[in-house]
């Protein structure tokens, strides 16, 4: 394979020299963007999407899309302001190829679309695509009525062979291992002949508040969903079949990008707003309103947007992040830096995100003289003074950032392909630069 310069680029992370104190315009979420495509491409009509993300996991998804036959156009809102994305559904059909880069939304929101396409559909992506769990969703399809060939791996790549439409109805699975495979069934349950009908059978589910997005968008546009939390029973969701509105939408600010800001401001004791964070979200990233005021901050949502304030002290903490797991990573950074030690709990499933990610957090905050143990299903970080070196990032934006968050407060951290933010952040670097007012 040839050696990819960016992949070997070191960037020096930025150290802080005071107190931070800027407003930070986070681009919109990944997992609003995404959810938000598929279910305009699956809409009886048009629909709008305003300051979408336009990031690799975004752009990936909106190529799968057009290549399955929508049309997905630039364009400004109906409003005449802000970028958008005006979404054109029409019959979907293979022959296609999707490129799932690895993206999580992708791989998994995906095969139910090109399950209901005319034609097949292939799927490829990135080498850790292979690895990630996918046989909730694969196993499901086929229980519904899908064609599906995957070399009996139950992972990428794979060739789902749509006939126009699936049956749909009642299925089983086990989504302890991701959470989007809920996801993935119900976003294109109002498409099937049945609808659907999912019964999680597994002992825990990660990331309730991503299922929750899902259900609130589909019911956003006119889909009928029976909940667990509406009176169902519990680990059973159910969508009605049914026609989609076409809707305009504009995407929040990614809540989990706006972490390493609103750290910023809890490393260096100052201060971050972080505008239009919304009032009402099922982002999991608003939790961090609550786990970054018990680990020192203070934060206060006003007409500027949520102003964060640190302390100039960091607490340990022990929490259980099973809910908001993407979290993890920065959170782990920032209790590098604390006064007492943290347990982060709950969040054994991270081994599968874009890299082992308890095993990466432990090894590069060791490396850097931290004191960092594994556990079953979390890390116990036991705070040390640290020193520069280098942060490896393995292919995720994640530990990028996490790697930054540490910079601020430790001399000569050099982060290894910083661009791999392009994920969900490209605009990362300029951000964190323009924010420490360099
Ligand atoms: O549905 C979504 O948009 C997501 C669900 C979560 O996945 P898991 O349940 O696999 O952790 C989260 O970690 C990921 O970043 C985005
Ligand atoms: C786990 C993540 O992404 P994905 O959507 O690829 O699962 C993440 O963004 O932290």
């Amino acid at each position: 394979m040839p050696v990819n310069a960016a992949h070997t680029a070191l960037w020096p992370a930025p150290h802080a020299s005071g107190a931070v104190d800027a407003t930070v315009h986070v681009p919109g979420s990944k997992s609003v963007t995404n959810r938000a495509l598929v279910l305009a491409a699956l809409a009886a009509e048009p629909g709008w999407l305003r300051r979408p993300l336009r990031s690799r996991d975004t752009l990936l998804m909106a190529g799968a899309l057009r290549a399955m036959g929508v049309g997905i156009e630039e364009g400004v809102g109906p409003d005449g302001s802000g970028e958008a994305w005006r979404v054109i559904p029409s019959g979907l059909h293979g022959p296609a190829t999707v490129d799932v880069g690895n993206a999580g939304t992708v791989m998994r929101f995906l095969p139910p679309v090109a399950a209901l396409a005319d034609g097949p559909i292939r799927f490829d992506g990135d080498p850790r695509s292979y690895e990630r769990p996918l046989h909730g969703v694969i196993d499901a399809l086929r229980a519904l009525g899908a064609r599906i060939d995957d070399d009996s791996r139950g992972a990428l790549p794979l060739t789902v062979h749509g006939s126009g439409a699936l049956e749909g109805g009642p299925v089983e699975i086990d989504a302890s291992s991701s959470s989007q495979f809920v996801s993935a069934l119900l976003l294109s349950g109002p498409r099937f002949n049945q609808g659907v009908e999912v019964r999680h059978t597994g002992s825990r589910l990660p990331s309730m508040p991503h299922i929750r997005m899902t259900v609130d968008m589909l019911r956003s546009i006119g889909a009928q969903v029976d909940t667990p939390e509406s009176g169902g029973e519990p680990n059973v969701w159910r969508v009605t079949p049914g026609a989609l509105l076409g809707r305009d939408l504009t995407v929040e600010p990614d809540l989990s990008n706006a972490q390493p800001f609103l750290a910023s401001a809890l490393v260096t004791g100052g201060r971050v707003v972080i505008p239009d964070w919304p009032l009402r979200t099922t982002q999991p990233g608003d939790k961090l309103r609550e786990i970054f005021t018990e680990m020192g901050g203070s934060c206060e949502l006003t007409d500027r947007g949520l102003e964060f304030t640190g302390s100039g002290s960091i607490h340990g903490i022990d929490v259980d992040l099973g809910e908001v797991g993407e979290l993890t990573p920065g959170i782990a950074a920032v209790a590098a830096l604390a006064d007492s030690p943290s347990t982060l709990r709950g969040v054994a499933h991270l081994r599968l995100h874009e890299t082992d990610r308890l095993a990466a957090l432990t090894k590069e905050i060791n490396e850097l003289g931290g004191d960092v143990t594994e556990t079953a299903d979390g890390l116990h970080i036991r705070p040390r003074a640290l020193h520069g070196g280098v942060f490896h990032t393995y292919d995720d934006h994640r530990m990028a950032t996490a790697g930054a968050i540490i910079g601020l407060a430790v001399d000569d951290v050099q982060i290894e392909n910083v661009a791999t933010t392009a994920k969900t952040l490209p605009d990362f670097p300029d951000l964190w630069t323009g924010m420490l007012g360099n």
